[in-house]
């Protein structure tokens, strides 16, 4: 487990982490997003010791890293792998050497490298490459490298900063399912930072969201999905679960338009039904969507609702209390 306690860290007058706290259990994949400069990666480089936070404690399985000495500190950055956005691969070495080097730095026998190093390519499926140089490898073969490396000597977090963000829709795909696999099947905690909500959707159980130094809002991530909290979190989440309306039904809307979010095991239609009935109001559908986070269903609809004013307002007022989250895009003119 790993607990951030009141972790802040000044560069001069920048404050670029202020009184962060959280918590990340063993086994989680756990995302942290947030724009430029919001301080993710100087919280990621505290995790691992890179960075010693001004005040505050970053506690690794019971002990605070922040307090122990340069030699223990070592140690125990030796069961925190790290990967990063440009891979950072020594180009005059092979696949093969590349992954072999980190174990040689932690004092690893040539017996044990050259019976690891094999395994681990054939885990990101590399053992075709091993003699390649990293110039002669795509981008997504790079972070497997990375990842390979990452893993060489058996750890039990693994660091990811912008571990996708320079590599295509289909291969960031692609490295995010063998992240996951890791997870699985290692049992490694997974930590990644990201500005990309649809990395968070893919393969995170938890999330945290960071602004200006903080965490604003943090939590599982169908929940976070389901029901954002805070504006910055509504943005993300609109990044990849939003619905557009063509401007020309907007404009000729004559009721209001709302947008509701129904966690999947919901029966939408059931609700719009019974709101219908039960208020003397229509409801028309114009647009709707599932989307899947990982394994469970969110879905999004966007209605018109008709009628007078007085109905429209108890009828969006029923609404609210049975869906997860309820927009008016635009009101009746
Ligand atoms: N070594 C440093 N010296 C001075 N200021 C720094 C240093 N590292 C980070 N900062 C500042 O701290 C703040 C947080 O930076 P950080 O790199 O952690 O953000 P980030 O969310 O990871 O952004 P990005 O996605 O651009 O890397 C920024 O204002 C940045 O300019």
């Amino acid at each position: 487990m790993i607990e951030v306690r009141q972790v802040t860290k000044r560069y001069g007058n920048v404050l670029a982490l202020d009184d962060v706290s959280v918590t990340i259990e063993r086994g989680d994949i756990f995302g942290m997003i947030g724009y430029s400069g919001a301080g993710k990666s100087t919280l990621l480089r505290c995790l691992n010791g890179l960075e010693q936070p001004t005040s505050g404690e970053v506690i690794i399985d019971g002990i605070d890293i922040t307090k122990v000495s340069k030699r223990a500190l070592r140690q125990i950055r030796q069961k925190i792998g790290m990967i990063f956005q440009h891979f950072h691969l020594i180009q005059t070495k092979t696949v093969y050497q590349n992954v072999a080097f980190s174990m040689k730095v932690a004092g690893k026998s040539n017996a044990e490298i050259a019976e690891r190093v094999p395994e681990l390519l054939h885990l990101v499926g590399l053992s075709d490459r091993a003699n390649h140089y990293p110039a002669q490898l795509s981008g997504g073969q790079k972070q497997r490298v990375g990842i390979a490396r990452a893993l060489a000597n058996n750890p039990d977090i693994l660091l990811c900063d912008e571990a996708t963000s320079a590599l295509d829709p289909t291969t960031t795909a692609s490295i995010l399912q063998l992240l996951k696999k890791i997870n699985e099947e290692l049992d490694i905690t997974i930590i990644l930072i990201t500005h990309e909500m649809e990395v968070v959707q893919t393969i995170c159980h938890r999330v945290a969201v960071m602004e200006d130094g903080k965490i604003v809002e943090e939590g599982d991530v169908y929940h976070i999905f389901a029901s954002p909290e805070q504006p910055l979190t509504k943005q993300f989440v609109d990044t990849v679960h939003s619905l557009t309306l063509p401007a020309r039904l907007l404009e000729e809307r004559t009721g209001d338009i709302l947008q509701l979010t129904f966690r999947g095991d919901d029966a939408e239609q059931a609700i719009i039904s019974k709101a219908a009935t039960r208020f003397a109001v229509d409801l028309n559908i114009l647009h709707g969507q599932i989307t899947y986070i990982q394994d469970r269903a969110l879905g999004t609809l966007i209605v018109e609702l008709l009628g007078e004013p007085k109905e429209r307002k108890r009828a969006a007022a029923w609404l609210t209390e049975r869906t997860n989250r309820l927009e008016v895009l635009g009101y009746a003119s």
